[in-house]
């Protein structure tokens, strides 16, 4: 009782007034629930049609989740400013964050709130520079594996008619692995000396059969991982139902698998001498900070976690795009070949000076934004600066341990933000200077995404690869892949996968 007068006195003294309640008639959330378990029979989109629909009279609103607490929900560009930046300390990920991901995870950088994630964020922040990020062997690497990987041409000219995302998944694994461990699982490599029977890498038949069925574990454990972690983030409250052995076990392979990286970084801290000669990785440069295996093994999944299959589902949809608009195909292509000799290495400068690639990036994250669901709780009363009353300009009160809910799809998806032409594929209105807190794939304050740099490097790299490899693209299934269905998971990605065939360019 005291607390709720605190709280009312607070809503008083700032103007706060309450925002439309969505909750509908039934309590819990009953609505929602029936049309989430009918989803596969009415053909509803969960974003658009279901979320979406609290959103139809205002950008701010609140409702009764199923666990009775009632949380507030916002695609409003003010309140994120607020909830990310201008009052970063009343909102932290909460404890049901740490619960959801530890398994996995432990306690790490994604999912620690107050010192702790300062001291992660400190101790990464180094690593993502720019002299780091700027060393593009690797991405040079595993583009081409991954150009190797799409196979020959007929007769024509056109390749085979492929489903390119397990190839994505590869790449990314593969640049991410080196990144993290200094040296790549070569993922893609395997997978072609498997099919082809090319040893490449491997020294023997063996071999090659052991180190794909070791990296294709790896990558089969980590989807059940994330499958589990989505799982405990939608039972809300009730997190520790999303457990089994499944799960556990999942865990326990990938955490297996990292350490050997985890023991070579530590000797390496001991003694300098033995990385001499040898690349620095991030995961080398934390064991000069702290030589605590788990703590190590921790942080190096979670940006695993939080970077490879966010960069491989924004690839994914940048082909399915650049395959479903050839006018934006041609025209990048042409800047491309204009800007990137061949002959030339393709650098970090070179990739961020190419304008309409980079406008081709943000368009494709505006219309997909890999993460389009997040949340914060509030760490204490407080309130966010617009969204109550009939007309939503008024504050509204946040209770200590509320959950706030914020869309950045549906955000980008705004009319009133983004014009009547809001759906349209269109990098040209990247010509235009875009405010800043409308835009968010990779949300924005003190916690923004650390990766940012690494990911539109890796992807603006790969799509000049193709660009200059091949001439034209098309989609398997034109009306599939007009559907673009997408797949939500911890990230959200195109669900009928990037079925193409590209054209080999003769110039
Ligand atoms: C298109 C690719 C990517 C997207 C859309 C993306 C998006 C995001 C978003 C939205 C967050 C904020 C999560 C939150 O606080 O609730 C985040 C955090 C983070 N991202 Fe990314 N990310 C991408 C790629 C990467 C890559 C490649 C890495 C690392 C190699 C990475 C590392 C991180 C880390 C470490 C955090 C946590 C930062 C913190 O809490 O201080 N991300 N990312």
């Amino acid at each position: 009782l005291v607390a709720k007068r605190r709280l009312q006195r607070s809503a008083q003294q700032h103007g706060c007034q309450e925002p439309e309640d969505v909750t509908g008639p039934f309590p819990y959330g009953v609505r929602r629930l029936r049309r989430m378990l009918a989803l596969a029979t009415s053909g509803e989109d969960f974003l658009d049609d279901i979320i979406g629909n609290d959103f139809k009279n205002a950008a701010t609103v609140k409702f009764t989740a199923f666990d009775g607490n009632t949380a507030i929900s916002t695609t409003e560009p003010a309140n994120l400013q607020a909830i990310l930046a201008t009052q970063f300390k009343e909102f932290v990920g909460g404890d049901r964050r740490y619960h959801c991901f530890e398994p996995a995870i432990g306690h790490s950088i994604f999912n620690a709130d107050g010192a702790f994630w300062e001291h992660s964020r400190a101790l990464f922040r180094p690593q993502f520079s720019r002299e780091n990020i700027n060393d593009l062997e690797m991405t040079h690497k595993a583009s081409d594996s991954l150009i190797t990987a799409i196979g020959s041409t007929d007769a024509n000219g056109w390749t085979a008619n492929q489903e390119v995302m397990p190839l994505i998944y590869n790449f990314t694994l593969d640049t991410a692995t080196d990144f993290l461990f200094g040296e790549t699982v070569g993922s893609q490599q395997l997978a072609i000396a498997a099919r082809t029977g090319r040893m490449g890498i491997c020294s023997s038949d063996g071999d090659v059969q052991a180190k794909e069925a070791e990296a294709q574990a790896f990558a089969r454990s980590f989807v059940v991982v994330q499958e589990y972690i989505v799982r405990r983030i939608r039972l809300q409250s009730l997190w520790w139902l999303g457990d089994g052995l499944e799960f556990r076990k999942a865990t326990r392979t990938i955490r297996k698998f990292t350490d050997r990286f985890v023991q070579l970084a530590i000797d390496t801290a001991a003694s300098p001498s033995k990385g001499e000669g040898k690349k620095q990785s991030l995961m080398n440069s934390l064991a000069t900070q702290t030589q605590d295996r788990k703590e190590l093994q921790d942080q190096i999944l979670s940006i695993l976690l939080a970077g490879r299959d966010t960069t491989a589902s924004m690839l994914g949809w940048c082909l399915v795009r650049l395959a479903l608009h050839p006018e934006v195909f041609n025209k990048l292509r042409s800047i491309v070949l204009e800007n990137f000799d061949p002959e030339e290495p393709i650098t970090f400068a070179k990739l961020k000076d190419c304008r309409y690639l980079q406008h081709v990036l943000n368009e494709v994250l505006r219309l997909h934004p890999t993460v389009p669901l997040n949340s914060r709780n509030a760490a204490k009363d407080t309130t966010i600066p617009v969204g109550g009353g009939p007309d939503q300009k008024s504050p509204v009160v946040v209770r200590k341990g509320q959950v706030v809910l914020f869309s950045v799809y549906l955000m980008h998806r705004r009319k009133d933000l983004w014009g009547e032409d809001v759906l349209d594929f269109k990098p040209e209105r990247w010509q235009q200077q875009i405010p800043a807190w409308q835009y968010l794939p990779f949300l924005g304050g003190p916690r923004i995404c650390l990766g940012q740099q690494f990911a539109l490097t890796e992807a603006s790299y790969l799509l000049v690869r193709l660009l200059q490899e091949f001439d034209a693209m098309e989609p398997v299934h034109w009306a599939e892949a007009q559907k673009l269905k997408k797949g939500l998971g911890v990230t959200m990605w195109p669900l009928d996968g990037a079925k193409v065939r590209f054209h080999k360019s003769t110039a």
